[in-house]
């Protein structure tokens, strides 16, 4: 008999996540039957998505939501093996079981020196998200200038990468010096703390002044109103993420973005990562391609412990990342 530690959703959480929010629990896993694996976790995901999904999909007392590297330490399914790696979608739980259908094993060319917890960043979704977001949705081309916030975070360090493999220019920006630097030694052509310029309209300016072509946002709010005005005629925005309203509780007001579209002829699209489900292994490929070249760059920023899922989760909101959030239990 195994006892698995799980952390679920004790209350919604209103405005900011609190410590308070959550609870460890711990459950008695039933022996494994035909066709079954039991797992352990060796890494999990803290996401952006899991504050607002929370909200939409889960109900307090559930297991909080999200993905993690796993090793199977038994099975009684002969498609997978003792001992080999997957990537599951089973929630903040040390150990679970699974019939195996929702498991994706790591690709069989993963490097032994690559961390297997780049599957839950730069070689998994963050990096697909990066990777369809510029190609399909800003359908970037090279020559053309790319801005991308939260830059320095696991979806927006792999889109400056990938617009640079792409020939483009890439204007970054993010919340602390460190982070800035961190965007200059990746590759970044230019790269600013939005917290600390005196006027973001002008950093935005003076970085390109002939404006952007491509406009990949993770934040929203504020950040974007200002930036849809510098966008180059026929610009392409992806609506990726709006973390800065995800803790909202009162929902923020306009400006609204009708007429710099309809002036700038702009395309404005949002999407979510799964829309490419079908094109998965062509991403990682490619994605796992590049890192192993040396081409893409990556950082994690590894909380251990798996007691200390809520902090590393709530760290991540307030930006205390570099890179990709990781919990190393
Ligand atoms: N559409 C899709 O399919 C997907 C969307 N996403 C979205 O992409 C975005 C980035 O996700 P991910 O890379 O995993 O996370 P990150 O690794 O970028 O971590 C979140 C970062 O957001 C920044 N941030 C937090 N609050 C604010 C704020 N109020 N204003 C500006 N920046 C803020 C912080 O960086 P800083 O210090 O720079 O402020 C923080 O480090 C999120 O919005 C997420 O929801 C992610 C995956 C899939
Ligand atoms: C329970 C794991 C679900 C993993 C799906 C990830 C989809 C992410 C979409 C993100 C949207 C905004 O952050």
């Amino acid at each position: 008999m195994v006892t698995a530690k799980v952390w679920v959703l004790k209350k919604h959480f209103e405005g900011f996540p609190k410590p308070s929010d959550f609870d460890l629990k711990k459950i008695e896993l039933p022996n494994l039957k035909d066709g079954e694996l039991l797992l352990e976790s060796v890494f999990l995901s803290v996401d952006p998505y899991m504050r607002p999904y929370s909200r939409r999909d889960m109900k307090e007392g559930d297991i909080m939501i999200g993905t993690q590297v796993a090793r199977i330490v038994e099975s009684k399914n002969p498609a997978f093996t003792v001992g080999a790696f997957v990537v599951a979608r089973s929630g903040w739980r040390t150990h679970f079981i699974s019939d195996g259908k929702d498991l994706q094993l790591l690709p069989s060319n993963w490097p032994e020196s690559l961390p297997k917890s780049l599957a839950l960043g730069t070689v998994g979704m963050p990096g697909l998200t990066a990777y369809f977001g510029l190609l399909e949705v800003c359908k970037m081309k090279p020559g053309e200038t790319v801005l991308v916030n939260a830059a320095a975070g696991a979806v927006g360090s792999v889109v400056g990468q990938l617009a640079k493999i792409g020939g483009c220019k890439v204007v970054g920006c993010a919340g602390s010096g460190e982070k800035v630097a961190y965007l200059k030694k990746i590759g970044f052509d230019e790269a600013f703390n939005y917290k600390t310029v005196t006027s973001l309209d002008e950093a935005l300016r003076k970085a390109s002044p002939d404006g952007y072509d491509c406009f990949f946002d993770n934040v929203g709010g504020e950040f974007a109103s200002i930036a849809i005005n510098h966008m180059k005629k026929y610009g392409r925005i992806a609506v990726c993420g709006a973390i800065s309203q995800y803790n909202d509780s009162v929902p923020q007001q306009g400006p609204y973005v009708q007429v710099p579209m309809i002036f700038k002829e702009l395309q404005m699209e949002g999407f979510i990562v799964t829309r490419w489900s079908n094109r998965r292994e062509e991403g990682l490929n490619a994605l796992l391609k590049w890192v192993v070249e040396g081409k893409v760059k990556y950082h994690e920023q590894v909380t251990e412990g798996f007691e200390n899922m809520p902090m590393a989760f709530i760290g991540m909101l307030k930006g205390e990342n570099l890179g990709k959030a990781i919990v190393k239990v």
